[in-house]
């Protein structure tokens, strides 16, 4: 393709897709390599007739034998010469990969992202633009393929997700590679990702060319084409899970919660869809969530079987009674109780805090006087078994008992004067749904007894050691 006909195509992407609006200030992210380089002349060719300006940013790896940093001075010398402003940040990703013991790649990716989103925000850039083109699209599907992923995945990327484009999304590798040629660029060696190009240049080099020669040439065609067809339907799909979402998902301050029944009766697909909105969420980011461990939670809950799942980038999935339950991986201090069920009958103890808790159900003798304190009585047909016993964790709200309306754990905390270090070691007894005791500090008002009350629940707290 001349260079000519490539500038027409990605203007057409840029109008068809609206990636990029008069008087906009747009980033463009540049390794050196082909692709980013094509993307960044042509965008600079571009910016007079369609009214936008560009910014040049680079992340130099710093990696040991210096390359990056010779990447690093190319790019810069690139945007001076184009008379294009330019942010140049460095990161060891490699030191940054090791502590954190992830792939050089996603961290290299993720401090980018941080980086480029830093920077749109503190510059008022509307768009940030990267150099993704059809070969990656097609190779990130096969590559996907293989690792089990579900049709969110091997859809791929979009032309534009938020601030983020992708002009070049439907550019071959062979038509960079000929412009770069006639337009005289003579762009780095791209050794970037070399970790995950290991196994992409497999993909590239002997898969591909493989199914091309000995099944079907329009490979690449296909593919493209049914991750784009992939794409639309899960745009559907995503917004009926959204909706689902908002209806059946209990979000708290560090975890989200569904009540199993309410998810298992869901088609399937919904519910992996459902399942990967409520992990996301206590990411706290919009990052790939694979496939299989949601399809395993999927058919756990379908055989009504419990199951935890860790995830990467320290989370898990697992069931709790009738609850599923995505949160960050705990990381509390030895004070924090352990979540424990207790019995209506019998004693439980729990060790970290020197507490026992003693349970009996009796038939309610109104004679009796209602015990204070350290032990309560509650109307036990008020309760929905099972009952647990855990921790306080943010978020958490209950009605104290002679109030009507419910209220932040923390806020009675503070009005009870209860000290920051000792509002860990408050057992709090949970039932299926509410909380039904503050230890030791007030019961809950949906479970008190009243005149209709015939069975309770006696529960008493006890110091040990
Ligand atoms: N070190 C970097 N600094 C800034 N942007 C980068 C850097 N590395 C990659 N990018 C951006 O991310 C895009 C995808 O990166 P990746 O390394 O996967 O792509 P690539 O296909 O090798 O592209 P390129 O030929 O532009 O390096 C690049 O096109 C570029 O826009």
């Amino acid at each position: 393709m001349q260079p000519l006909e490539l500038k027409e195509k990605v203007k057409e992407n840029i109008r068809r897709n609206k990636l990029i609006d008069p008087g906009a200030l747009v980033i463009v992210s540049v390794s050196g390599g082909p692709d980013s380089l094509c993307l960044l002349h042509l965008l600079s060719q571009l910016r007079e007739e369609l009214h936008f300006a560009i910014h040049v940013f680079h992340l130099d790896h710093l990696t040991r034998d210096g390359e990056s940093t010779q990447d690093a001075r190319y790019v810069k010398s690139v945007a001076e010469n184009w008379n294009l402003p330019v942010t140049m940040i460095e990161a060891d990703i490699a030191e940054i990969s090791k502590r954190e013991r992830r792939s050089f790649q996603s961290v290299a990716r993720e401090i980018r992202r941080n980086h480029l989103l830093q920077l749109a925000d503190s510059l008022g850039a509307s768009r940030i633009a990267t150099g993704h083109q059809a070969d990656d699209q097609v190779e990130t599907f096969l590559f996907r393929l293989l690792r089990g992923s579900g049709p969110k995945g091997l859809g791929g990327m979009n032309y534009r997700e938020g601030k983020l484009i992708k002009p070049l999304l439907n550019v071959w590798r062979r038509e960079i590679e000929n412009y770069c040629q006639a337009a005289g660029l003579s762009p780095r060696m791209d050794w970037t990702n070399r970790e995950m190009k290991y196994e992409r240049n497999r993909i590239r080099n002997q898969l591909i060319p493989y199914l091309e020669r000995e099944f079907s040439p329009a490979l690449r065609d296909i593919v493209f084409r049914t991750a784009e067809i992939l794409r639309d339907e899960e745009e559907v799909m995503d917004s009926l899970a959204e909706e689902l979402f908002q209806n059946l998902a209990v979000v708290r301050e560090e975890s989200v919660q569904f009540y199993v029944k309410e998810l298992a009766r869901q088609p399937r697909a919904l519910v992996r869809r459902i399942l990967r909105r409520g992990i996301q969420r206590v990411k706290g980011e919009l990052l790939d969530v694979d496939f299989l461990p949601l399809e395993e939670v999927a058919q756990a809950l379908e055989a009504d079987e419990s199951f935890h799942i860790l995830m990467e980038g320290g989370l898990e999935v697992y069931r709790e009674y009738d609850r599923i339950v995505a949160t960050k991986r705990s990381v509390s201090g030895e004070s924090d109780l352990r979540e424990r069920e207790l019995p209506l009958e019998g004693e439980l103890d729990i060790p970290e805090a020197g507490l026992v808790l003693k349970t009996r159900e009796m038939d309610y003798n109104r004679e009796s006087p209602i015990p204070q304190g350290n032990t309560v009585w509650m109307d036990l047909d008020k309760i929905v078994p099972p009952l647990k016993v855990r921790g306080w964790r943010g978020g958490d709200r209950f009605i104290p008992l002679g109030m009507k309306k419910i209220k932040k754990l923390q806020d009675f905390f503070v009005d009870s004067k209860v000290p920051r270090r000792a509002r860990k070691r408050v057992p709090i007894v949970e039932d299926f749904h509410k909380i039904v005791w503050v230890a030791g500090l007030r019961m809950d008002q949906r479970v008190r007894i009243d005149g209709d009350t015939k069975r309770v629940l006696e529960i008493e707290l006890r110091r040990v050691g």
